[in-house]
């Protein structure tokens, strides 16, 4: 029972604050929103709505998924591990039995690894796919961690995040009230999420009012 409590606690706060940042950026870049709906609109149609079947037909959305995961890794310092033994690591001695945080959040940020770091940028990840995928091999990007302890939820962590994020854009047009901007601050914590959460009103975007139903 315990670890079932652990399970649904790390699978829906992780994923639905990583939906949530990805909303916050999407509505600070309207042209990110408008290529994420065109091709929404082009997969699934106005017709239609998103099956879980579709979410591997949207790679733009995709690409929007791993570029938020990179701003935003919402277990920044991953969990804490500890070497079973003694080892060295870029020349520093770990010792056994210590315990290790690893920065992710730093890490996605690096200049010398990302053009222009800060900036939300989901068509970084369209022509470099196959390279920063979750495996973990690649130390630059490993938003579920990486070797034997990483996420056990990815495949359904990816599912939830596309399906859900996929089927607001589809069926919603969002706006944010006036005057207001995202306010994109983290909160940190075990778990980091945004500081002030984020307000954004819908409007149906589909013609079929029975969709809705
Ligand atoms: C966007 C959503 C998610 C993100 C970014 C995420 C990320 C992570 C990260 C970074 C770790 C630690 C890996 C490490 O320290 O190397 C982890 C561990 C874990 N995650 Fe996720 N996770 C997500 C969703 C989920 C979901 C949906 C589930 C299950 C339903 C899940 C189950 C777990 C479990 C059980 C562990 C512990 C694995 C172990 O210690 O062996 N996660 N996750």
């Amino acid at each position: 029972m315990d670890l079932c409590r652990i399970w649904s606690w790390v699978g829906t706060e992780t994923s639905s604050n990583a939906v949530e940042f990805a909303m916050a950026e999407i509505m600070s870049k309207p042209e990110v929103l408008r290529k994420a709906q065109e091709e929404l609109d082009e997969v699934i149609g106005k017709n239609n709505m998103v099956q879980e079947s579709d979410i591997n037909k949207l790679p733009y959305l995709y690409a929007i998924m791993k570029e938020s995961l990179r701003l935003h890794p919402v277990l920044p310092l991953l969990v804490p591990h500890c070497p079973s033994q003694t080892c060295t690591v870029g020349g520093y001695t770990i010792p056994k039995g210590v315990r290790v945080f690893v920065n992710v959040w730093a890490i996605h940020r690096d200049p010398k690894v990302w053009e222009n770091p800060l900036e939300f940028n989901p068509e970084r990840f369209l022509n470099s796919c196959s390279k920063w995928d979750y495996a973990g091999s690649d130390l630059s990007y490993f938003p579920f961690g990486s070797g034997r302890r990483s996420c056990a939820g990815i495949a359904m962590a990816e599912r939830m995040f596309m399906f859900l994020l996929a089927t607001l854009l589809h069926c919603f047009d969002w706006k944010l009230p006036e005057r207001k901007k995202p306010d994109l601050s983290e909160k940190f914590g075990i778990v980091i999420k945004l500081k002030n959460p984020l307000v954004v009103i819908p409007a149906p975007r589909l013609p079929d009012p029975k969709l809705y139903e």
